[in-house]
C-alpha cells in the first residue's frame, strides 16, 4: 500500500489529492484558495467529512505545511511514513522536459530557470516542490509538466514568424500549457464516445482561471492557444490573451505607470482579461452576476470572452480540417452551461447542436443532440489523477 499526493499549485491556489495507489482510490482532497492574499481558505474533504479553515497563508510553502498538518490533525493518515510519493504539476518544461521526471537538485534548478516561460506558475510550483523536499525528503518526487503533451506540435505551429535566431539561440517558440488536462479530457472523450482516440479529431477547451484551447489529432496535440508563456491565446480571468505587441511601446510612452516592457506584461497577466474589462472580477461567476444586474462592462467582458473562445475553436476546425468532438473542461467549461450553449449556438454552422436537457451544470458526458454532426462533451478535468499515475510509474 502506498499513498501518493498530487499537487497542483496554481498561481493563487493549491489543489491536492491523496490517493491510495495503484487502486487510484481518492482518500482525501483539498483546495487552498487565496494563497498570498489575506484570509486564505483551506478546505479538506475525506469520506463524508469536510473541514474548512480560514487563515492567512502567505505562500505555497506555507500551504504545503498546512495540508500536511491537516492530514494528521484530521486523522486521514496516522504517520507521514504512509506517504511514498508526491507528484507536482509544473507549468513550463520548455524544450528540456518532454515527459514526467524524477526531481533532484538539477531538475529544481532547471524548473527555476524556466520561470521566464511561466512567471505566474513555475515559482509557485517550485515552492511546493521545495516544501515537500524539506518536509518529506525521502519520498519519490516527480514533476509533471503542462507543456509535455504539446511537444508533438509540428514546427509550423510552434514557431513564430520571426528571424530564426530567436528560436535557435533563445528558444522562443510556442510551448502551450494545461497539457495534462487536454490529454486527460481528450482520452476520456474517446472512451465516452466508444472510439479509439487514434481515429478522432478533438478540440479541447480548458476554460479555468487560465484557459487554453487545443487541437488534438489522433491523441496528439497539433496546436494550442497558449504560447511562449501562458499569457497568449484566449481571454482569461486576469490575462489578456493575444494582443498586438506594438501596443507595448505605445502605452509605455502614454501611461506614466508603465516604464518597462515587463510592466506591460505584468498588467496583461494580472489586471486584464475579465477583470480588466468588467472592472468587477476575474471570476466568471461575478461577471455573470454583474450581467444579471445589467452592468454594461460585465456584458462586454462576457461577449469578448466568448468571441475569443469561438475564434480559436473555429481556427482549430481549420487546423484539423474538421473535428469529431469539442470538449469543455475546467472551472468555467465544467460549470457554465450557458457558455457552452452560446458557443454551440454561435458555431451552429459547424454542426454543434446542444441538447438542453443534458447541458446542465455538473453533467459529465455528451451534451449534444444524438444527430449532432460534431459531438459536444462536458468532462471534469482530473490533472491530479494523471499526476498520481505518473508518480506510480516511477514506483513500480
Ligand atoms: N458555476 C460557475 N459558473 C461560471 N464560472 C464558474 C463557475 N464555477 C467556477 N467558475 C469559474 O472557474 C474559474 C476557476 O477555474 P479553475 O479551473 O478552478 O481555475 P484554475 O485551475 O486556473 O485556478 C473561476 O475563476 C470561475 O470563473
Ligand atoms: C497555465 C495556466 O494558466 O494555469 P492555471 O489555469 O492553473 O492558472
Ligand atoms: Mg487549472
Amino acid at each position: 500500500m502506498s499513498k501518493t499526493i498530487a499537487i497542483n499549485a496554481g498561481s493563487s491556489s493549491l489543489k491536492w489529492q491523496l490517493y491510495e495507489m495503484p487502486q487510484e482510490e481518492v482518500l482525501a482532497q483539498g483546495l487552498i484558495e487565496r494563497v498570498g492574499l489575506p484570509q486564505s481558505i483551506s478546505t479538506v474533504k475525506w469520506g463524508d467529512e469536510k473541514d474548512t479553515q480560514t487563515l492567512d497563508i502567505p505562500n505555497h510553502e506555507e500551504a504545503v505545511k498546512i495540508l500536511l498538518d491537516d492530514l494528521i490533525r484530521l486523522g486521514i493518515i496516522s504517520s507521514y511514513d504512509e506517504i511514498t510519493g508526491v507528484g507536482h504539476r509544473v507549468v513550463a518544461g520548455g524544450e528540456i522536459f518532454k515527459k514526467s521526471t524524477l526531481i533532484d537538485d538539477k531538475v529544481m534548478e532547471e524548473i527555476a530557470e524556466l520561470s521566464e516561460l511561466a512567471p505566474l506558475h513555475n515559482p509557485a510550483n517550485l515552492q511546493g516542490i521545495k516544501a515537500f523536499k524539506h518536509l518529506l525528503p525521502n519520498i519519490t518526487s516527480v514533476a509533471v509538466f503542462d507543456t509535455a503533451f504539446h511537444t508533438t506540435m509540428p514546427e509550423k505551429a510552434f514557431r513564430y514568424p520571426m528571424p530564426n535566431k530567436y528560436y535557435t539561440d533563445y528558444s522562443v517558440r510556442k510551448y502551450g500549457a494545461h497539457g495534462t488536462s487536454h490529454q486527460y479530457v481528450s482520452q476520456k472523450a474517446a472512451e465516452i464516445l466508444g472510439k479509439d482516440i487514434k481515429d478522432l479529431k478533438i478540440i479541447t477547451c480548458h476554460l479555468g482561471n487560465g484557459g487554453s484551447i487545443t487541437a488534438v489529432d489522433g491523441g496528439k496535440s497539433v496546436d494550442t492557444s497558449m504560447g511562449f508563456t501562458p499569457l497568449a491565446g484566449i481571454m482569461m480571468g486576469t490575462r489578456s490573451g493575444d494582443i498586438d505587441p506594438s501596443i507595448f511601446p505605445y502605452i509605455i510612452s502614454k501611461d506614466e505607470n508603465l516604464e518597462t516592457a515587463q510592466d506591460v506584461v505584468d498588467m496583461l497577466n494580472k489586471q486584464s482579461g475579465l477583470l480588466g474589462i468588467s472592472d468587477i472580477s476575474s471570476d466568471m461567476r461575478d461577471v455573470e452576476a454583474g450581467i444579471k444586474e445589467g452592468n454594461e462592462k460585465a456584458i462586454l467582458a462576457y461577449e469578448m470572452y466568448l468571441d475569443r473562445v469561438e475564434k480559436y475553436i473555429g481556427q482549430y476546425f481549420a487546423v484539423l480540417n474538421g473535428a469529431d468532438a469539442v470538449v469543455f473542461t475546467a472551472g468555467v467549461g465544467e460549470n457554465a452551461a450557458d457558455i457552452r450553449e452560446r458557443v454551440a449556438t454561435d458555431l451552429s454552422w459547424f454542426g454543434l447542436t446542444i441538447d438542453p436537457v443534458k447541458n446542465v451544470r455538473g453533467f459529465e458526458g455528451v451534451i449534444s443532440t444524438d444527430d449532432a454532426k460534431v459531438k459536444v462533451l462536458a468532462i471534469p478535468t482530473d490533472e491530479e489523477l494523471v499526476i498520481a499515475r505518473d508518480v506510480q510509474s516511477f514506483q513500480n
